[in-house]
């Protein structure tokens, strides 16, 4: 595998009127889940992906097992379970800026994970581990499942990756920066967002982020900026990538997942900081434009043409 992640995916109900959820009469059932949506995004760009996984045992499960075998994705590691309901959230979208989630997730099929369920040949046998902080947050035994994913990739030199993806409402912030803490010390590349930072590390400033990132031998940090564009740094080198691209703006949820998609795929074809920035933003930009959390994540061929490197022609 290029690259393999852990979570736990949710039927999304994605309302096809905006306002409040009580006077909204009609849904569209998608797919969400952070972690899922950036195995989805990077399998699209033609990474072998794999994706850990518990779905309950129900028509919802074998929905979202089958729809991410359709991407593409492995799902070898992914297993329905009586007992635990597939997770359902419903979006509410008040404007283009305020959307809200409400989540039905607390009985998660991944209660049933256990640490000795990470299989080590599959973390070994992979380039880049990603881990979020969705997965940790739906319940309290989820944190030492990724810890000992992660000890595994740091055990077999290989990189990990990290966006805190911080839900306040499934945990409160005192408890996510403890735990989110907890696996600093074996991320290689740390994708953040400015309150995430601020939550996590107690700063946005980017100079005080790489100090601190120090501390825990983090390489590359990320700092994500919205319309403002990202900041980056790895290994001594810093730079700030306004976004490449504007784009009118449909459904943002799910732009963080193409961002961390577009980062670890310029990661794995070693490249440029700069050019890494560029196409992740680009990435974003790309999901933003398209309702869903996952509908809009493009293939290399849409990145091409969005970049400006090859021409579109649409008829
Ligand atoms: O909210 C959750 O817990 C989910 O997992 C559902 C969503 O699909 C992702 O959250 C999208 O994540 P962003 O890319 O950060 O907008």
């Amino acid at each position: 595998m290029d690259v393999i992640t852990i979570g736990d995916a949710l039927i999304t109900m994605n309302p096809q009127t905006s306002g409040p959820l009580r006077f909204v009469n009609t849904f569209e059932r998608k797919i969400g889940g952070a972690e899922l949506n950036v195995a989805i995004g990077c399998s699209r760009l033609g990474l072998k992906t794999g994706w850990i996984s518990r779905l309950g045992n129900d028509e919802f499960g074998r929905y979202i097992s089958s729809y991410a075998r359709g991407e593409g994705i492995d799902t070898s590691k992914v297993e329905l379970v009586n007992g635990f309901p597939t997770s359902v959230y419903f979006k509410e979208i008040l404007n283009e800026e305020r959307i809200n989630s409400y989540y039905y997730r607390h009985n998660s099929p991944t209660n049933v994970f256990k640490v000795e369920d990470i299989d080590e040949e599959y973390v070994k046998n992979s380039k880049v581990v990603h881990i979020s902080g969705v997965f940790p947050a739906i319940n309290d035994t989820n944190k030492d499942i990724v810890l000992q994913l992660v000890k595994l990739a740091k055990k077999n030199n290989v990189i990990v990756t990290f966006d805190p993806n911080i839900r306040l409402k499934l945990w409160s912030g005192e408890k996510a920066k403890a735990v989110l803490q907890s696996f600093l010390p074996f991320v290689d590349v740390l994708i953040t967002g400015e309150e995430e930072a601020e939550l996590l590390l107690g700063s946005t400033n980017i100079e005080e982020l790489i100090e601190l990132g120090k501390h825990y031998d983090i390489s590359h940090i990320v700092l994500k900026r919205g319309e403002k564009g990202a900041i980056g740094y790895k290994g001594g080198e810093l730079i700030d990538a306004s976004p490449v691209i504007s784009s009118k703006i449909v459904d943002t949820i799910g732009a963080g997942d193409g961002f961390a998609t577009g980062y670890i795929y310029s990661l794995i074809n070693d490249w440029s900081l700069e050019r890494s920035l560029r196409f992740a933003n680009a990435v974003a930009c790309y999901v933003i434009g398209v309702p869903g959390d996952n509908e809009g994540l493009p293939y290399l061929e849409d990145m091409a043409v969005i970049l400006g490197e090859k021409e579109q022609i649409t008829r």
